[in-house]
This record gives structure tokens, C-alpha cells and sequence, in this order.
């Protein structure tokens, strides 16, 4: 548990988490259950010795493409519906744990077709997860399918096709498509094509951009039809361009824990969240991976908590913003808007009496 006097306050906080990778939040002791599960040999590589050895390996990533190897390596378990559904159930507990109303999910369909499994195993099970955390936990959910950047745009190009056959899209069992992977080396505009298609379907549309790549990613995602930027925290080195994603309240979603378990930043208090606040930069915290990065959305928020000591004020922008630009229906924005309110006026009173 985290030292700051708001713990308490963050822990009730309603959040929404725009940036999880469902696959990211496969721990590793449900990494060793689903392998024996499904008579899967893990690599021989002694980090998968054991539970411990493969957590110690975890804090030693040196970049984005040394985790992805063992992000990729990990999801290899995941093969029947049932296992897509218990990873999702598994992050939907936690998330709900941690004081999520809203959760907004990637997932890689390219990673895990290109070793056989069908797309519709895939979707149907996660979509499964997300069904059962709105029913039980009364959680809104909305799956993102992301494109990923170190396969052949060819083979995007198949997913999103099966996406567009099942009307995925029109059935609400997919809210909207984003990209991830490996940032710098592949070409930034890759996936120009199937973007301006999803455009012209109103489909909403994310990118990872400005991580480890320069402000000119997140610039190229903005031209693709990006309404949102995932990380984005290399924004600040481009000053017209943060003025323009201020004044068109484009939300960054940001991940402080990745970002230093990735070696983006060398602290918390690198990630510019108070250059943001000050410059009007929509952003929410999110966890990205949390099961590789050493902490769930409310250690994010307890991280900014101890670098940044916010106050209750800047919070309340923070929750608001992050309703304010979740991808769902306005009645369920007011019902979340209203938590925020009263757990600060709660909070509010209860700390007057204190004092
Ligand atoms: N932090 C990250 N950046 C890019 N792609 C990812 N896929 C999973 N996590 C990612
Ligand atoms: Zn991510």
C-alpha cells in the first residue's frame, strides 16, 4: 500500500482505465496454470523456471521490445475460449478491486491468429469476460481490437476484414480499433488505409504513439484518424503540437509504471503529468500491463500520488476528464460523473471534521 495521506481517497476514486492490454494482465501464475492446462511446453529458458524467476525477469526490461518478446512469449497459454474469458474475469476482479467503473480493453487478434488460434475464439472469449464483469461487478466494459506494428500490414489487413464481416462494430461487440507494438522502426503512417476505412464507418480509432517514438508519431496518428493517443508522453517535446491536442481535448491515456519499467522515463516524476495539467492536456492513468509492470491502475495513481502530491482539486479534473472522454453513452458518463462528486464531497467533509 502506498504512503500518501490520499491513499484512502485514491483507492474510493471512481476511475475509468482507457489502456490495458488484456493480454498484458496474464500473470504469471495463471501463465503456469493455463500452460498445464492445455499441455503447453513453456520455452526452455530458465526465466520460466518458475513463478519467481519469471517476476524477477519482469523487472529488468531494458525497452519496449525486450517486454514485448515476453509479453508475445506469455500469451502463447492462451488458446481456448475459456482461457481468453478467465484473463479478462481475472483483470475485470482486480480492476473493480481498485475502484474501475469503466474499463476499456485492447486485445491482439494478428499475435494470437498467426499461431492458429480463430478469431472468433478470441473474441468470443474475451467478449465472454466483459459480459460477466458488467453482469457481476456492474463494471462498463468496451473491448478495442489493436492492430500491432511488427506484423505484415497484409495480415492487419485480414483481421479487420473478419472484424468487418461479423458486423463487430454494429453489434457493439467491439467499440473500437487501435495500434500497438514496437513504435520506432516500422513505417509510422502503416496503417493508413484500414484507419481512413474505419474512419468512414465512424469507428472510434486509438494509436500507441509518442512512447519511445518522437512527437511526429503522435502527429502521424492524429492524421490517420487517431481521436486518441496511448502514452503520448513525448507530446511535450513538440509545443505546438501539445497546444493542439489541448485545445481539441484529445485524451492521452498514460501508463507512469510502464513507462519507467520500459525505461521511457527514469522515474515517476519524469512522466509529465504536471506540464500536462498546467497546458490543459486531457489525460487519464492507466496500467497498460499490469501483470509485466509491477502494479494495477490504483498503484499508477498512488505512483503520480507520491511524485506529483496532487491535490484533491487536481483529481477531480483528472476522474472528470477520464468520464468526460471514456467511449461510452452520456447517461452512463452522468451516473459516473455523480460518484466522482459525491465520493469528494465525502471526502471533503469527512476531512473537515478531522481538521
Ligand atoms: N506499452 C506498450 N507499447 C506498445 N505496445 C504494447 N503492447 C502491450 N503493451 C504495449
Ligand atoms: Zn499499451
Amino acid at each position: 500500500m502506498c504512503q500518501s495521506p490520499l491513499h484512502e481517497f485514491l483507492k474510493g476514486l471512481p476511475k475509468c482505465e482507457h489502456h490495458v492490454h488484456l493480454e498484458g494482465t496474464l500473470e504469471p501464475e495463471l501463465i503456469f496454470e493455463l500452460a498445464a492446462r492445455n499441455g503447453i511446453t513453456l520455452p526452455t529458458d530458465p526465466v520460466y523456471t518458475s513463478v519467481e524467476t519469471l517476476k524477477t525477469r519482469y523487472e529488468h526490461f531494458s525497452n519496449l521490445d525486450d517486454f514485448l518478446h515476453f509479453f508475445f512469449e506469455g500469451m502463447v497459454v492462451l488458446r481456448t475460449e475459456q482461457d481468453f474469458a478467465d484473463v479478462a474475469w481475472a483483470y475485470f476482479q482486480k480492476a473493480h478491486a481498485d475502484g474501475v467503473h469503466h474499463a476499456e480493453v485492447f486485445f491482439d487478434p494478428q499475435v494470437h491468429e498467426s499461431r492458429g488460434v480463430p478469431y472468433d475464439t478470441i473474441v468470443t472469449g474475451f467478449s465472454e469476460g466483459c459480459k460477466r464483469a458488467e453482469t457481476e461487478l456492474g463494471l462498463s466494459t468496451r473491448l478495442i481490437l489493436c492492430f500491432v506494428r511488427h506484423l505484415p500490414v497484409s495480415s492487419a489487413k485480414e483481421v479487420y476484414d473478419e472484424f468487418v464481416a461479423h458486423k463487430h462494430f454494429e453489434s457493439g461487440v467491439v467499440h473500437g480499433l487501435g495500434w500497438s507494438s514496437s513504435e520506432v522502426g516500422p513505417p509510422k503512417d502503416m496503417f493508413r488505409e484500414i484507419y481512413a476505412s474505419a474512419a468512414q464507418k465512424n469507428i472510434p480509432l486509438t494509436a500507441h504513439a509518442g512512447e519511445e517514438g518522437d512527437p511526429t508519431y503522435i502527429s502521424t496518428a492524429l492524421e490517420l484518424g487517431a481521436q486518441r493517443i496511448d502514452h503520448g508522453i513525448r507530446l511535450v517535446e513538440n509545443e505546438e503540437l501539445m497546444q493542439h491536442v489541448a485545445r481539441e481535448g484529445i485524451l492521452l491515456t498514460v501508463c507512469p509504471l510502464s513507462n519507467v519499467r520500459l525505461r521511457c522515463v527514469t522515474s515517476v516524476k519524469e512522466v509529465p503529468i504536471r506540464r500536462f495539467l498546467e497546458a490543459g492536456v486531457k489525460f487519464s492513468i492507466n496500467s497498460d500491463d499490469p501483470a509485466y509492470f509491477g502494479g494495477y491502475i490504483l498503484d499508477n495513481y498512488c505512483a503520480v500520488q507520491e511524485a506529483f502530491s496532487l491535490n484533491v482539486q487536481e483529481w477531480r479534473i483528472i476522474a472528470e476528464n477520464s468520464v468526460q472522454e471514456s467511449w461510452v453513452e452520456d447517461s452512463r458518463k452522468a451516473e459516473m460523473l455523480a460518484s466522482i462528486e459525491a465520493h469528494i464531497n465525502e471526502y471533503t467533509r469527512m476531512h473537515t471534521i478531522a481538521v
